[in-house]
């Protein structure tokens, strides 16, 4: 059975009402495949969460971008997974690398997060990628170990997408090359592969982020092992359209 194509748009924190309104008549408006076809997830920050998902078309979701690794309580400034749940928001991002960067979530912190959230019934984006020196010192090694801490906790992955988003490559308009990406997600299905199961390596869905934009969707979308984006900046403008119609190229 072939693999979905997926479509996330990273809003991370940006917007004001107006804007996030602005994107999401966009979106409304815009000709795409259906859910058949391709699976449309957008993610704005949390307070713009019950507006865009009010608004956003029905063939098109909701995710947050975050949430806290247990049960709720007194963990001030946090969001719980059942609050997501109990808010109708059916994804969340775990694991971005600005999180892992800047706030210093662990491989460990991660694997727990996407395990809670998984156990409360929420898909989950979980991201891994390295940075450009992890990157000297091989790929490899870092994707899976951060992939490895998050099989660890988790025993079934149909409500698992992977995003592969090389952090040199995020934001700096430095996309990977069609070539580059096609070999980190052919390794990391392997490596489900060897280390969780055959089905699951056939049908996770492993996707990429890092500068896509309408440009260059197209021939990432062609590799076979690309499944789909998480974008950021691109997300925010209408060229996300473009993006999500890259899907098309899988059916050639
Ligand atoms: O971090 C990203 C998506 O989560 C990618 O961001 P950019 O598309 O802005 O490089």
């Amino acid at each position: 059975m072939g693999r979905k194509f997926f479509v996330g748009g990273n809003w991370k924190c940006n917007g004001t009402t107006e804007e996030v309104k602005k994107i999401v008549t966009t979106l409304n408006e815009a000709k795409v495949p259906g859910e058949d076809v391709v699976e449309v997830v957008v993610s704005p920050p949390f307070v713009f969460l019950p507006v865009v998902k009010s608004l956003l078309r029905p063939d098109f979701h909701v995710s947050a971008q975050n949430c806290w690794v247990r049960k709720g309580g007194a963990y001030t400034g946090e969001v719980s997974a059942e609050m997501l749940v109990n808010s109708g928001i059916p994804w969340v991002i775990i694991g971005h690398s600005e999180r892992r960067q800047l706030l210093n979530e662990s491989n460990e912190f991660v694997g727990d997060k996407v395990a809670y959230a998984l156990q409360q019934g929420l898909k989950v984006i979980a991201c891994i990628g390295e940075t450009l020196e992890q990157r000297e010192a091989g790929t490899r090694a870092v994707v899976s170990e951060q992939t490895k801490a998050i099989a660890a906790k988790i025993s079934n992955w149909d409500n698992v997408v992977l995003a592969y988003e090389p952090v040199w490559a995020i934001g700096t308009g430095k996309v990977a090359t069609p070539a580059q990406a096609q070999e980190v997600h052919a390794d990391l299905r392997k490596w489900v592969h060897d280390n969780v199961s055959a089905e699951v390596a056939a049908s996770v869905r492993i996707i990429y982020g890092g500068s896509v934009n309408g440009g260059n969707c197209k021939e990432l979308a062609a590799q076979p092992d690309v499944d789909g984006f998480l974008v950021g900046g691109a997300s925010l403008k209408p060229e996300f359209v473009d993006i999500i119609n890259a899907a098309t190229v899988k059916k050639n």
